[in-house]
């Protein structure tokens, strides 16, 4: 589709002032250089740049070409966009000569626009091409890969990143499907899963585990995002601060055991019980976490699953 003729979808940016305000982008650091992950629509780009001296300077990335497009469109000269996913955050800081930044914000997971456009693929309630890729300029589509992946690899996809426990029988119900006809709409895929599904969670459609589980292997979410908070806390300047957003709870959990390995917070799965005092020196810490207020969450429902989690590092770790 030509995308001058999609009409414009807008996004709601979640948890605007408290992202951007737990960058602390004042004083001294208002001439910063700051990495905004995930531009989306910009909301966070935007407010980011409000509170930027002249000095200052933001790097903004998106998997996505129509976020690259609304990006392009901002035309300050403290202001670039990458298209390309933050996993690539530290070769994109290197080729530009940056050895650190002063902030990182990750707003993760999809924008509104991408959810509402049907032509995306990505909503179980709209009929569409099943695509779901961020990047619509590479790699594979749902629909490639649900017609070539073994039956058994569906199942651990849907299994691992959906926690659906029918990923067996949906598994089974989309090899079958696929032997009659292949698996080419949204519409198609929802119907086949809600067939498959047993029993019923109370106001969740039947298809919401395996859609989300399919986007996240589809579009590499975790792996992503492993990737990127590792390149961004090694760039981060000591009192950098590293702003993450979830959405769910296979992300905030990557984010939590991340920020409180750098931390020296005792993880539960940690088998040897280790004496403070042989602990290295803790590399970050751990100043809140932080869910959108009732009224947030009122006037954007897509906000109610939000967990904000933001962590400094510290001035005396060694880079
Ligand atoms: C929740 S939206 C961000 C909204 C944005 N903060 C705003 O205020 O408009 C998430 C965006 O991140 C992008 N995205 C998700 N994972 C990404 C990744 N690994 N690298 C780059 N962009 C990514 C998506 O394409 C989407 O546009």
């Amino acid at each position: 589709m030509n995308m001058e003729t999609v009409p414009e979808l807008q996004h709601r940016t979640v948890l605007l002032d408290e992202a951007v305000d737990a960058l602390a982008i004042q004083d001294a650091r208002a001439s910063g250089i700051y990495v905004d992950g995930t531009f989306g629509r910009g909301g966070h780009s935007r407010k980011i740049l409000e509170r930027l001296g002249a000095e200052g300077r933001l790097i903004a990335f998106d998997k996505d070409p129509q976020a690259i497009q609304q990006a392009e469109s901002i035309t300050d000269p403290r202001f670039e966009v990458v298209h390309g996913s933050f996993a690539s955050l530290e070769e994109v800081l290197a080729g530009r000569g940056i050895a650190q930044v002063d902030g990182v914000l990750l707003d993760l997971g999809i924008s509104s626009p991408q959810v509402d456009d049907a032509a995306r693929g990505f909503s179980f309630r709209a009929d569409g091409p099943l695509d779901m890729r961020m990047d619509t300029t590479r790699g594979m589509s749902a629909a490639e890969w649900l017609a070539t992946e073994t039956e058994q690899n569906i199942e651990k996809v849907i299994r691992d990143y959906g926690e659906e426990r029918f990923a067996f029988q949906i598994a089974k119900a989309i090899v079958a499907g696929r032997a009659v006809r292949p698996i080419s709409s949204t519409r198609q895929l929802a119907e086949i899963v809600a067939h498959a599904v047993k029993t019923r969670e109370k106001g969740k459609d039947p298809a919401t585990r395996t859609f989300q589980a399919i986007r996240i292997y589809i579009n590499q979410e975790l792996a992503e995002l492993e990737v990127g908070l590792n390149g961004a806390f090694r760039r981060l300047a000591p009192a950098g601060r590293m702003v993450v957003i979830s959405f769910h709870s296979l992300e905030d959990r990557i984010v939590k055991r991340f920020m409180a390995s750098k931390a020296n917070v005792p993880q539960p799965d940690r088998r040897l019980p280790i004496r403070a005092k042989d602990l290295p020196q803790p590399e970050m810490k751990l100043l809140s976490k932080l869910k959108p207020s009732a009224a947030e969450v009122a006037a954007n429902p897509r906000a109610r699953s939000a967990v904000m989690r933001v962590a400094e590092r510290c001035t005396g770790a060694a880079q």
